[in-house]
């Protein structure tokens, strides 16, 4: 390892070596062209409901409305937006101005620590100062230029991460994501309740998974369990978005690395609701 890794937060794992490294170049001017409008940040109380499946919709609605739309993959040990999008063989470039984020097909700018691994399946075992530095390293020396909308997907949780998150970016709002499950009032809860501590504002909450559509009749089906996002609504005070539903044609474009391909009334009424908060 080279003295010039010294300060890289991926250094632990990355296998390249310094002189053929792109993120080795003056690091003063890094980040210094951004101009970041709003700070979108995505989280969950726990795993699997969903959330990067709705960081990347809530991106992809908002590119195709014309914003300029950046993706920050803050989920470090579980990243999924790389494949979701398709990029998951990108090697990374810098410049001057810091480390040039892969581009999507509608033009989203997109960050992820897939992008730094050797390998796409190689594991990211880090404590959690580590975690934090890779997302302020994200946040600080990546050449994100101007953008309306950074969307942050957060790992599940309240930990490190999130944490880091609310305390070191301009976070202007959080979408707490949800399914329908017995448990998911008192985690919500919990969410609800960090963002407070944060002073940071609650936009809402996006219930995915609400039903599943039958493939042969088109009859909803409350399959994962009742219907929770008025509930919580009444119960917590905070915005009820707007649900989506469990169709498999979403799951089928994720997996085929085409999330941007996916389009439903569903996801741009959550996204006019979230516009309608913000602007
Ligand atoms: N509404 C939906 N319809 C169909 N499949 C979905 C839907 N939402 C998510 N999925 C699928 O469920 C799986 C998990 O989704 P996703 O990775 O978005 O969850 P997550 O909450 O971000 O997970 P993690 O906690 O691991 O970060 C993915 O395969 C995704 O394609």
């Amino acid at each position: 390892m080279s003295e010039k890794c010294n300060s890289c937060s991926i250094s632990n794992s990355c296998k390249t070596e310094a002189s053929e490294c792109g993120v080795d170049t003056e690091k003063s001017l890094f980040g210094s062209l951004n101009n970041i409008n709003n700070v979108i940040v995505v989280m969950s109380g726990k795993g699997g409901v969903g959330k990067s499946s709705v960081t990347g919709l809530l991106a992809s609605s908002l590119a195709r409305e014309g914003k300029k739309v950046g993706v920050l993959d803050a989920d470090i040990t579980g990243p999924s937006q790389p494949k979701a999008f398709g990029l998951n063989t990108h090697k990374l470039k810098a410049s001057e101005y810091g480390i040039i984020p892969p581009v999507t097909k509608s033009e989203i700018k997109i960050i992820s620590i897939n992008f730094f691994l050797p390998q796409e399946d190689d594991p990211v075992i880090w404590r959690g100062p580590m975690l934090a530095g890779a997302v302020n390293q994200f946040w600080n020396e990546v050449d994100w230029r101007e953008l309306d909308y950074m969307i942050v997907d957060l790992p599940p949780g309240t930990g490190d991460v999130p944490l880091t998150v609310m305390q070191s970016l301009p976070v202007s709002g959080i979408i707490i994501v949800s399914s329908p499950q017995e448990l998911v009032l008192m985690v919500v809860k919990k969410t609800i309740k960090m963002a407070q501590k944060m002073n940071i504002p609650i936009l809402g909450l996006v219930e995915n998974m609400r039903y599943a559509i039958c493939t042969h009749c088109d009859e909803k089906l409350e399959i994962f369990g009742k219907s929770q996002g008025e509930k919580i609504q009444t119960e917590t005070g905070i915005n009820f978005l707007g649900g989506i539903p469990w169709d498999v044609n979403l799951n089928k474009l994720v997996d085929e690395g085409k999330i941007e391909d996916y389009q439903s009334s569903d996801v741009k009424s959550i996204v006019d609701n979230i516009l309608s908060k913000i602007s």
